[in-house]
């Protein structure tokens, strides 16, 4: 269970308040207008930002305690990080420590379709083949708790339907838990086990 236990986040002088759980291999579509406070709950259960009253749970231990790289959570923000230096292929094998799934992670590139673009760089990429690269590194990597902020909001429709089926498949057999922001019903109605949608900020702070 990931359990947001009456949350409040600070943010340019707003109050942002959360409270709600999720089970254990459940995929939860989070919902709600821009500025909302979607990103900042991300960045507050990946450990870049303090909250300032409530608790974060995870298998009933509060990750508030823990370090951004003792958390068990593998996260992909809007604005995908691929170091351009290294080829696609070693973006995608990044962050594994010790056992890196090579089948796996090629498994992954062929069926979303991005398997022909391993030996570039990442600048050679379009944004749509990018976004897929990053959503594979991250659902594949060892973490049970798997946070994906919009991620797919560069794709058609036909690659977007690879995509969802992938995600959902790939989390279910490895049980993942994952909270993913979206604005697309039909991406909800394809993966999601449930949904939850954040309301305006409920206070302004002094
Ligand atoms: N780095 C930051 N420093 C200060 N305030 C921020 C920062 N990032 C976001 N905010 C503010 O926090 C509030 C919530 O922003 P957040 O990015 O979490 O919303 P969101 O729901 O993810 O929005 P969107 O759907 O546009 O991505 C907004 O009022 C925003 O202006």
């Amino acid at each position: 269970m990931l359990k947001i236990d009456s949350l409040t986040l600070e943010r340019d002088n707003q109050l942002l308040a959360y409270n709600f759980e999720i089970k254990e291999g459940q995929i939860l579509a989070i919902q709600g207008r821009s500025g909302v406070g979607k990103t900042s709950l991300f960045n507050a259960i990946a450990g870049f930002l303090k909250p300032r009253s409530g608790d974060i749970l995870w298998r009933g231990e509060s990750l508030l305690k823990l370090a951004v790289e003792q958390r068990p959570v593998s996260l992909l923000f809007q604005d995908i990080n691929l170091f351009e230096h290294l080829s696609v292929k070693e973006n995608l094998c990044l962050g594994f420590s010790g056992d890196t799934p090579y089948e796996q992670l090629l498994e992954a590139a062929a069926q979303l379709d991005v398997d022909q673009q391993l030996n570039k760089r990442p600048g050679e990429l379009s944004g749509g083949q990018r976004q897929r690269i990053a959503l594979i590194r991250t659902l594949l990597r060892p973490e049970p708790l798997v946070l994906l902020d919009e991620p797919f909001a560069e794709l058609d429709p036909h690659t977007r339907e690879l995509a969802t089926a992938w995600v959902r498949n790939t989390a279910k057999a490895s049980g993942k838990t994952i909270l993913m922001v979206t604005h697309q019903t039909e991406d909800v109605d394809r993966m999601a086990d449930s949904s939850i949608e954040l309301k305006q900020a409920v206070s302004q702070t002094e």
